[in-house]
């Protein structure tokens, strides 16, 4: 089981991916990525897509058309988790 963020270390972690956003009445981060079309917003969908599969922790997520919303939270612990912290950093890097 993943523990869930408190305290110090989830303040420290958050200052670490300060463009994700606290979501409000859920403990959970999310995201807006916008591209020039489709095909790059459903490109960049496919590579997070891959990494998250890889690493066992899926993104809540939505796309129209250029945009994808993301929100990060592990549902196992019941909010964020160091997982959530990471994956918003591989999907920063994939952006
Ligand atoms: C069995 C499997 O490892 C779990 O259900 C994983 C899958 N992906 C997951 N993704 C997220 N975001 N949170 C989880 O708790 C989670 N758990």
């Amino acid at each position: 089981m993943t523990a869930k963020l408190a305290g110090k270390a989830r303040t420290q972690a958050l200052a670490s991916i300060k463009s994700w956003k606290k979501v409000r009445g859920r403990d959970a981060i999310q995201k807006s990525f916008k591209f020039t079309d489709f095909n790059e917003a459903w490109g960049f969908m496919t590579r997070v897509a891959m990494a998250a599969e890889k690493a066992d922790h899926h993104p809540e997520w939505s796309n129209v058309y250029n945009k994808v919303e993301i929100l990060l939270l592990t549902h196992d612990a019941g909010g964020l988790s160091l997982k959530d912290v990471a994956l918003a950093k591989v999907i920063d890097a994939i952006a």
